[in-house]
C-alpha cells in the first residue's frame, strides 16, 4: 500500500535541546495510526513537522514526505497546498480551527469554496450550500440547517468538534492528523467521535494519524500504534500486538497505568 506520510530519522531541535530524536514510522493510505506517549513526548511536534508547522527557532532534520512531497526545507509556498489538501488537522480544541466571530456554516462555506476552486467546480451558491450541509449531516450533527446558522458559541463542545471534523473533510484530504481530538469532551461523545472517524476513515478512505495519551481511546481509534518516550520511538505496531504483548519497559508501564484504571471500574462495579 502507498504511504501517504513517510517520517524518516526525524529529529527536532529547539535552543540547543533534542526534542525529538531519530523517530521513523510511516502511515500508508486508508490506515489508522495511534501516536502514543507521555505529555512532553514529542507527539504534538511530530505531527506539527508532518504539515511543515513547526514553530520559528525549532529545526527539524530527516525526511518527511507527506503525498509525494518533502516537507522539511520545503518554503511555505509549498507547504500551504499541502496543508489542508493533503493533510487536514483537527485539534484538542475546536476553536482553534473554528473563528468564533463566524457563523459555522459561513466557515464551512469558505473551505468548500476554495477546494471546489482548485478542482474546478461551480462555486454556485445553492451547490456550495448544499455541499455545506451534506458535510454537516456526515459528521451527524443533529440539524444541519440550525447548526450552520449558529455561532460557535452557541453549540457544544462535542458538536464544535464535529464542525472542526467537517471543515477538514471538506478539503477531501488524504491524511486527517487528530492531535487529541476527544480529550476534552465527555466520554459517551468520545465514543460518538472515534465511532465517527473510523467510519469516515472506512468510506472516504484518507488515513487517520491519531495522537492521543489515553490508551483505550487509542485501542478504539487506531490500528496500529507508534510509541513515544521523551522524543524516541522505543516500538511500533499493530494495536493488539502492542498492546497485549509490548515489548519495551516504557510501554508496558504505559499499559499497566491504563489497566489501574480499568480495574478501580471493575471493583466499583
Ligand atoms: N515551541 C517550543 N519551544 C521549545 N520547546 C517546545 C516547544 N513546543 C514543545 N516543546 C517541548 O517539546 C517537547 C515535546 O512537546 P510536544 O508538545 O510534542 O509533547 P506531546 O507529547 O504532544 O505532549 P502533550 O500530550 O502534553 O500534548 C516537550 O518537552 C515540550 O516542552
Amino acid at each position: 500500500m502507498s504511504d501517504i506520510l513517510k517520517v524518516e530519522n526525524l529529529t527536532i531541535r529547539a535552543g540547543g535541546r533534542v526534542l525529538v530524536s531519530d523517530v521513523s514510522f510511516s502511515v500508508s493510505a486508508g490506515e489508522r495510526v495511534g501516536l502514543i506517549g507521555e505529555s512532553g513526548s514529542g507527539k504534538s511536534l511530530t505531527a506539527l513537522a508532518a504539515i511543515g508547522l513547526l514553530a520559528d527557532g525549532m529545526s527539524a532534520e530527516g525526511s518527511v514526505r507527506l503525498g509525494d512531497r518533502e516537507v522539511i526545507g520545503a518554503s511555505d509556498r509549498e507547504l500551504v497546498p499541502l496543508r489542508g489538501d493533503v493533510a487536514a488537522t483537527v485539534f484538542q480544541e475546536p476553536l482553534t480551527a473554528l473563528d468564533p466571530l463566524m457563523k459555522i456554516g459561513r466557515q464551512v462555506a469558505e473551505v468548500v469554496r476554495r477546494r471546489r476552486r482548485r478542482d474546478g467546480l461551480s462555486l454556485d451558491r445553492s451547490a456550495v450550500d448544499g455541499e455545506v450541509i451534506g458535510l454537516l449531516e456526515r459528521v451527524l450533527l443533529p440539524d444541519p440547517a440550525r447548526i450552520a446558522n449558529s455561532w460557535p458559541h452557541e453549540i457544544s463542545g462535542g458538536q464544535r468538534q464535529r464542525a472542526a471534523i467537517a471543515m477538514a473533510l471538506a478539503c477531501r484530504p488524504r491524511l486527517l492528523i487528530a492531535d487529541e481530538p476527544t480529550t476534552a469532551l465527555d466520554v459517551t461523545t468520545q465514543a460518538e467521535i472515534l465511532k465517527l472517524l473510523e467510519s469516515l476513515v472506512r468510506e472516504s478512505g484518507m488515513a487517520l494519524l491519531f495522537i492521543s495519551h489515553d490508551l483505550p481511546v487509542v485501542a478504539m481509534a487506531a490500528e496500529r500504534v507508534v510509541v513515544l518516550q521523551q522524543g524516541r520511538l522505543v516500538e511500533q505496531g499493530p494495536v493488539g500486538e502492542v498492546f497485549r504483548r509490548p515489548q519495551h519497559a516504557y510501554t508496558q508501564g504505559l499499559l499497566a497505568a491504563a489497566r489501574s484504571f480499568d480495574q478501580a471500574l471493575r471493583r466499583a462495579l
